[in-house]
């Protein structure tokens, strides 16, 4: 397996591309289930995650044609085409090494009327359970049974009649199946309290350009029309608004100054205003984001939620950041129970942080030193890397597995602007 190898200290200047959003991406490809023509998805990221979902779309009869495959490419195109669906389930096999699988759950009930997924299993930030998903899919008139390890998910004849749900706690992946399924319900669906992440309304685009009818997009309440069929549609991903916040976090801590190209400032807003709480100069633009560190780092407290709040998704790489600011921070997570996996390694290399229940209290600043680590989670490994740009000497990542699932290239892209970052194989 391979690892990671990093020896700290130098400053990060210049730019670096941000990549099309995974969180977007995997909820955008399984729109192809819904619609018989074909879907061509642009600035797909060069992921672990998205070959796994092409697998998984394969697998229910739609092909997959991908431009883009040279190794200096960034970003892919990928055309898929869903004429008869052969299959609606997604095996165990598919689903345990991804999450987001469970999102084919309601484009396939819509199409099909019926849909078997595996269960996806716990993981080290929490339990992740999927009540919620099921929940609105049975408000909109479908039938679930949970049977060895599978949903069965089943539409009366005639198809989902639509209907409403009211989310008890705020559910992006929930809100992604339900949406997915309403477009082609019978009736008219109403979610409140939806998620409103920038990748719902990036969905939202996407089934609009398909010819579905929704409204209140962008807010937590959303009223969906459903049509007959929908068409195919090309269409852009979103940029990856936490890539292009831990790659701001890696410049700050290292002193540097790096311009984001692509990314969106707009979308990423909470992330611009924790750093330029803790002293970074941010500058915003159409075509990306500056970040520099021209003062001593301020300590910040943070708490994570739901958009337009603090992004959960961010909170590790903030929390490496915050080890070198000038004096206590408090970190609060919110959305998951088991999300300081990275603490005990941030430790590890010098670190001053000490966790109550779902609160870190971080005390600045620390000098860090390189050391041998292993990666948890995607984000605490980008932690992880973070702290061993700033650090003393060489730091060893392990596992890395993780970060091929949501950074694409991320050695390469760290190179550019002047990291001393390499892949080697594990010994
Ligand atoms: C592929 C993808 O887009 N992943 C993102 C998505 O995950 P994901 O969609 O899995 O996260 P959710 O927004 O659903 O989870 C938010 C909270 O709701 C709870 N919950 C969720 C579903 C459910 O049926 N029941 C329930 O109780 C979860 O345990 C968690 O406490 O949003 C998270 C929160 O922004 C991000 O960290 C993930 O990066
Ligand atoms: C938790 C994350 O992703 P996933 O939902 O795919 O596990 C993440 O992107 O930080």
């Amino acid at each position: 397996m391979d690892k990671l190898i990093i020896r700290g200290g130098n400053r990060l200047s210049g730019t670096i591309p941000i990549s099309g959003a995974k969180n977007a991406a995997l909820t955008l490809i399984p729109c192809a289930i819904l619609t018989e023509e074909p879907l061509t998805l642009r600035n797909l990221p060069r992921l672990a995650d998205i070959d796994g979902f092409q697998h998984l779309m394969n697998q229910f009869g739609i092909t997959t044609a991908i431009q883009g495959t040279r190794p200096e490419d960034f970003g892919r195109v990928m055309t898929l085409e869903g004429t008869r669906i052969t299959s609606s389930v997604a095996p165990y096999d598919l689903v345990r090494k991804m999450r987001a699988s469970i999102l084919v759950l309601g484009p396939m009930l819509a199409r099909m009327g019926e849909a078997t997924v595996s269960m996806p299993g716990g993981c080290a930030i929490g339990n992740r359970p999927i009540d919620l998903h099921l929940k609105a899919l049975e408000a909109f008139g479908a039938q679930i049974e949970l049977t060895q390890g599978y949903v069965k998910a089943i539409a009366p004849d005639g198809g989902l009649p639509g209907g409403d749900f009211d989310f008890p706690v705020v559910s992006v992946g929930a809100t992604e199946n339900a949406l997915m399924a309403a477009v082609l319900a019978n009736g008219t669906s109403r979610l409140f309290n939806a998620a409103r992440e920038p990748e719902i309304v990036d969905l939202c685009n996407l089934l609009v350009a398909m010819g579905a009818e929704i409204e209140g997009i962008g807010s937590s309440d959303l009223t969906i029309h459903g049509v007959k069929r929908l068409n195919g549609a090309t269409y852009k991903v979103m940029p990856d608004r936490i890539e292009a916040g831990s790659y701001a976090c890696a410049a700050a801590i290292t002193g540097g100054d790096v311009r984001l190209e692509g990314a969106n400032a707009h979308d990423m807003s909470s992330t611009l205003a924790a750093l330029r709480a803790i002293g970074l100069e941010v500058e915003e633009d159409a075509k990306g984001v500056r970040v520099a560190a021209n003062a001593p780092l301020k300590p910040t407290d943070l708490t994570t939620a739901p958009f337009p709040g603090l992004a959960t998704d961010m909170q590790a790489q903030l929390m490496s950041l915050l080890s070198k600011a000038n004096g206590t921070s408090v970190l609060k997570e919110t959305i998951f129970e088991n999300r300081f996996m990275h603490v005990p390694e941030l430790t590890r290399m010098g670190a001053d942080i000490a966790t109550e229940g779902r609160t870190a209290i971080v005390k600045g600043p620390v000098d860090l030193t390189g050391a041998e680590v292993m990666a948890t989670d995607l984000r605490a490994s980008m932690s992880l890397i973070i702290a061993a740009l700033a650090a003393e000497g060489e730091t060893q990542v392990r596992r890395i597995y993780h970060l091929d699932r949501g950074y694409e290239r991320l050695e390469e892209k760290l190179q550019l602007v002047g990291a001393d970052i390499e892949r080697v194989g594990d010994d």
